[in-house]
C-alpha cells in the first residue's frame, strides 16, 4: 500500500468522457512496484469497443473545446499546472511506486512534466497566422492555424508523467482533444494526472485515459478515421508498426523513438564537468532514458584519467528502492530489461571488453543491477550497437576527431548526442557534423520544455516542447480571398 496525503489521486478506473469507468468484462491489469514486486494497484483492461467509446467522447468534446477562446483554454491548462505542482509530492510517490526511479528524480519529473503544461498554456495564446503578399491585386492570402482534431497518445513507462504532458498540453492548448494510452506498467501516474485535469475543470471528453492491452487499444487508435493524429514515445520497433498502421487513415504522426547517444570526451575537455555530465546522462533513471549516453567515446590523451574518475563516481552511487532516502539508482523496470543489460555486458566481455566496475545483478535481488563501467569496448559490440536502456557505461577509445564523428554517426538512430571540448572551432565542426536531433555541448542534461526535443533517422519524426511543439497539433489552412478590386 502506498502512502500519499490525497488518496483520491490513486485511481483504479479508466477516465472516459468525464467518468471513471471499469471494463465491462471486469478484466484488470495489476500494477506492481519494480523494487519489490508488491502490488501498487490495478486498472481496467478495456475492450476495443470501450476504446472506441473514448474516441467518440473525444470527438464529441472537440467542437466545444476548439471553440473556446485561446485564453480560456490557457486558463484551464494553468489550473492543471497549479494542481500538479500542488500535488508534486503525492504524484512523485505514485510514480516511484510503479516505475522505480528515486523519489527525487520522480519529483523532478513531475516538475518537468508540469512545465510543459505551463509552457503550452502560455503558447495557446500565440497560435498566430500569416498574411502573404498576393500575386494579384484582387486577392489577399491568409494562413490560419487550426487544431488537428482528435489526437491519440501512446506513452512509455520510463517517464510516466512527462511523456503524457509533453503531448497532451500542446494538443489541448491548440484546441484538440485526446485519448491517452499509458504504458501498462505505469498507468497510475496517468490516471492521477487525469484526476487533476478533472479538478482543473477540463471538460468531459477533452482528455481521456484508456488502459489495457496495447495491441487492442493501439489498433483502435491507429485505424480510427476520427483520430487525426498519433503521437508515440517508445521503442523504434513499435513506432514503425504504429506508423504503418496509421498509413491506412493517413494520420499525422509524431514519433519519439529509441536512441544510441554518443557521449564524446575530447582531449581538451574539462574532465570534472565531463564526468559529472556522464553521470547524469548515463545513470539518470538507471539508464532507462532514450537520451541516455549509450556509447562513451574518450580520446586517448584523457582516456585513463576519465575512466578512473568515472569509476570513482559510479562506485559512490547508492542503489535501492526509490522510496528510500538517499537512493540514486532504483531497480530496472522488469526482468526483460535486466536480461538485456546482462546480455550486453556478457557479449562485450566475451569479445574483449574489460570490467572496471559492477557488471552483475545487484545483491538486493529482483531487478536491481550494479551500476557498471566497461573499458576497451569496440563499436561492433551489442552494447555499442543497440540501446542498452540500463546502467552500463561502455568506454570506447578514439584518436581522431573525424574518426569519432564517423563512429558516432554510424547508427540507425539520431536522437541525442553529447560532447565535451573547449576549442571553439572543434565545437562548431563537431556539433554541425553530428547527425542527431539534439546535441549537448559540455552538458549531459538537455531536457527542458523550452527547447525542441526529437530525433532524426530512425529515432523519430517531429518535435516536442518549445514553440515548435505546437506545430504537431495544428494544421495550416490557406485562405484565398478574392474580389478585392472594384
Ligand atoms: N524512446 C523511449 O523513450 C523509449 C524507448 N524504449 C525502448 O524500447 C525497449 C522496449 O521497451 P518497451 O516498454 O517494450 O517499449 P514499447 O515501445 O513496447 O512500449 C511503449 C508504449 O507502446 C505501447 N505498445 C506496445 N506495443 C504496442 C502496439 N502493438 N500497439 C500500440 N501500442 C503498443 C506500450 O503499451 P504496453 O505497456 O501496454 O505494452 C507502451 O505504452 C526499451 O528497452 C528501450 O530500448 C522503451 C520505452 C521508452
Ligand atoms: O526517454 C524518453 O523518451 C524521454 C526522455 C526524457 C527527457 O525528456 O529527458
Amino acid at each position: 500500500m502506498i502512502s500519499i496525503k490525497d488518496t483520491e489521486l490513486l485511481r483504479s478506473q479508466a477516465w472516459i468522457d468525464g467518468q471513471w469507468v471499469d471494463s465491462r468484462s471486469g478484466d484488470t491489469i495489476t500494477v506492481t512496484n519494480p523494487a519489490d514486486g508488491s502490488t501498487v494497484g490495478s486498472v481496467p483492461s478495456l475492450s476495443a469497443e470501450e476504446s472506441r467509446e473514448a474516441i467518440a467522447a473525444a470527438d464529441k468534446a472537440f467542437a466545444q473545446w476548439r471553440s473556446r477562446t485561446a485564453k480560456e483554454r490557457s486558463t484551464s491548462l494553468m489550473k492543471w499546472y497549479d494542481l500538479m505542482m500542488a500535488h508534486q509530492e503525492d504524484l512523485a510517490v505514485i510514480l516511484t511506486s510503479e516505475q522505480g526511479k528515486p523519489l527525487a528524480e520522480a519529483k523532478g519529473e513531475i516538475a518537468y512534466g508540469a512545465a510543459f503544461v505551463q509552457w503550452f498554456a502560455e503558447e495557446a495564446k500565440r497560435i498566430y497566422g500569416d498574411t502573404i503578399p498576393s500575386a494579384s491585386s484582387d486577392q489577399r492570402i491568409l494562413v490560419i492555424r487550426q487544431p488537428v482534431g482528435v489526437c491519440a497518445a501512446v506513452t512509455p513507462w520510463n517517464f510516466p508523467a512527462a511523456m503524457i504532458t509533453r503531448k497532451a498540453a500542446p494538443a489541448l492548448a491548440a484546441g484538440c482533444t485526446m485519448v491517452v494510452k499509458p504504458a501498462s506498467q505505469t498507468p497510475l501516474t496517468a490516471l492521477a494526472l487525469a484526476e487533476l485535469a478533472r479538478r482543473a475543470e477540463i471538460p468531459a471528453g477533452v482528455l481521456n485515459v484508456v488502459t489495457g492491452s496495447a495491441a487492442v487499444i493501439g489498433k483502435e487508435l491507429t485505424s480510427s478515421s476520427t483520430v487525426r493524429k498519433l503521437s508515440f514515445t517508445g521503442s523504434t520497433e513499435v513506432g514503425r508498426q504504429l506508423m504503418a498502421e496509421c498509413a491506412g487513415t493517413v494520420k499525422k504522426v509524431s514519433l519519439e523513438l529509441g536512441g544510441n547517444a554518443p557521449f564524446i570526451v575530447f582531449d581538451d575537455a574539462d574532465l570534472d564537468k565531463a564526468v559529472q555530465g556522464a553521470m547524469i546522462s548515463k545513470y539518470r533513471n538507471s539508464g532507462q532514458t532514450c537520451v541516455c549516453a549509450n556509447r562513451l567515446f574518450v580520446q586517448s590523451g584523457v582516456y585513463d584519467e576519465f575512466s578512473n574518475r568515472l569509476v570513482a563516481e559510479v562506485e559512490k552511487l547508492k542503489v535501492g528502492s526509490g522510496l528510500e532516502a538517499g537512493v540514486q539508482q532504483g531497480p530496472l523496470i522488469d526482468r526483460v530489461a535486466l536480461e538485456k543489460v546482462a546480455h550486453h555486458i556478457d557479449d562485450a566481455l566475451s569479445r574483449g571488453a574489460s570490467l572496471l566496475s559492477g557488471g552483475k545483478p545487484h545483491a538486493l535481488g529482483g531487478t536491481f543491477f550494479q551500476p557498471t563501467v566497461l573499458a576497451n569496448v569496440t563499436a561492433d559490440m551489442s552494447v555499442a550497437v543497440d540501446e542498452t536502456f540500463g546502467p552500463v557505461a561502455p568506454l570506447i577509445r578514439f584518436e581522431d576527431e573525424k574518426d569519432v564523428v564517423r563512429m558516432a554517426n554510424d547508427t540507425q538512430y539520431g536522437l541525442a548526442a553529447y560532447f565535451y571540448a573547449r576549442d571553439v572551432g572543434r565545437i562548431f565542426r563537431v556539433a554541425e557534423s553530428l547527425e542527431y536531433g539534439m546535441v549537448g555541448i559540455n552538458t549531459g542534461l538537455i531536457s527542458t520544455e523550452v527547447a525542441p526535443f526529437g530525433g532524426v533517422k530512425q529515432s523519430g519524426i517531429g518535435r516536442e516542447g518549445s514553440r515548435y511543439g505546437m506545430d504537431e497539433y495544428v494544421e495550416m489552412k490557406y485562405l484565398c480571398l478574392a474580389g478585392i478590386d472594384y
